[in-house]
């Protein structure tokens, strides 16, 4: 699959005047709510209504969704508000009745586009559909993955694709129900500039008082839009509760969303731009230079081991430096984050340089 500027048409021809945002509950619960909710985001920024209907859950025994009947909700909201509708497809049953009722876009989910089998049912029963199809990144952090998921798709006929930016499961304990890992996004944008690509704050932060700061996040990246579960009453919202936010509240983020341009023609900022740039490259060179460095001296150590018959891996020394780095990493406004991002992959490229000695 290659990047085609044709990726985009949909999403080009909505001509609208602002990213594409959408909204709706998590789940479709009884047509009262899906209806309601509907009607409070009628005539706001929304151009698509989303509502689960088949719930994907990591346990059973827990609400799966209402099904197929949620499906004429779907198409009651478009009859009443005029907004398109979108819901999740998990099987070739799911997309044939998502189909026969006239909904304007599926989503894969991201439990969906970790398992090829599933895809390829899902690409076979979308074949030739000119419904837009969006593509939620898998559950790790896997991009061959998630664009062989696309690939599938669009090799079935389908023309009319995009992906959603969701965010990826981690053992780890962080702020996020989803970590963003926002290189691997930047990376799906290097190599698919013509992908219309969709945040999902909702399922990365799990936390409706964090939706505005990543929404603004992914917009800074140039993302295409947002996609925000929205509830009346989020509170008591049969599923994920704690992270839909009311209609009201995504009027607000929406209105405080910067919108950043490209860039500016102004000469002024042009120069001071490219000033800052220059020094940039220069500094880059002087890191690469620098790192250069470092690693002979890591070879001197290696034939030093070598000689001595003495092993790579020195713990005691590595979390002397490592410890010392975040220090000074700190003085300058450096995240412990990055520094130990920066140090471990050094420490890396240290320990090959030296294995490579030692084995030689
Ligand atoms: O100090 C050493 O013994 C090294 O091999 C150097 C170095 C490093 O690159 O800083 C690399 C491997 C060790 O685990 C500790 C430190």
């Amino acid at each position: 699959m290659e990047n085609k500027k044709e990726m985009r048409t949909w999403l080009d021809d909505l001509n609208l005047s602002h990213p594409l945002v959408i909204a709706g509950p998590c789940s479709a619960e009884t047509e009262e709510q899906v209806l309601k909710i509907a009607h409070e985001l009628k005539g706001t920024d929304v151009s698509y209504f989303r509502a689960g209907i088949w719930k994907p859950r990591t346990r059973p025994g827990m609400f799966e969704g209402v099904g197929a009947l949620g499906l004429k909700w779907l198409q009651k909201v478009k009859e009443e508000t005029g907004m398109k509708i979108c819901t999740e497809v998990a099987n070739a049953a799911h997309v044939k009745l998502a189909l026969e009722h006239d909904v304007d876009m599926l989503w894969i989910g991201a439990r969906s586009t970790v398992s090829p089998f599933i895809m390829q049912e899902i690409a076979d029963a979308l074949e030739g559909t000119d419904k837009p199809v969006l593509v939620k990144n898998p559950v790790n952090p896997d991009l061959s993955l998630w664009l062989g998921g696309i690939e599938r798709i669009y090799k079935s006929g389908v023309k009319n694709i995009g992906a959603i930016h969701r965010g990826f499961s981690t053992y780890e304990k962080t702020k996020y129900r989803n970590i963003p890992e926002w290189q691997l996004a930047i990376e799906f944008q290097n190599r698919f500039p013509d992908i219309p690509l969709i945040n999902d704050p909702s399922h990365i932060t799990g936390n409706r008082d964090m939706i505005f700061d990543v929404s603004q996040t992914a917009l800074d990246l140039n993302f295409d839009g947002l996609m925000i579960e929205t509830h009346y009453d989020p509170e008591n919202a049969w599923s994920d509760a704690a992270q839909q936010v009311t209609p009201s509240s995504l009027i607000e983020i929406m209105k405080d969303l910067k919108i950043r341009k490209e860039s500016d023609t102004e000469e002024e900022y042009n120069r001071t731009l490219n000033n800052l740039r220059t020094q940039i490259d220069v500094i880059d060179n002087q890191i690469i230079e620098l790192l250069g460095k470092r690693m002979k001296s890591a070879d001197g150590i290696g034939l030093l081991k070598k000689q001595k018959n003495v092993s790579v891996l020195q713990s005691k020394r590595w979390n002397e430096i490592l410890g010392k780095m975040v220090w000074e990493g700190e003085q300058r406004g450096l995240s412990e984050e990055f520094i130990l991002k920066m140090f471990k992959a050094i420490h890396q490229e240290s320990i090959n340089h030296q294995e490579k000695i030692i084995k030689g």
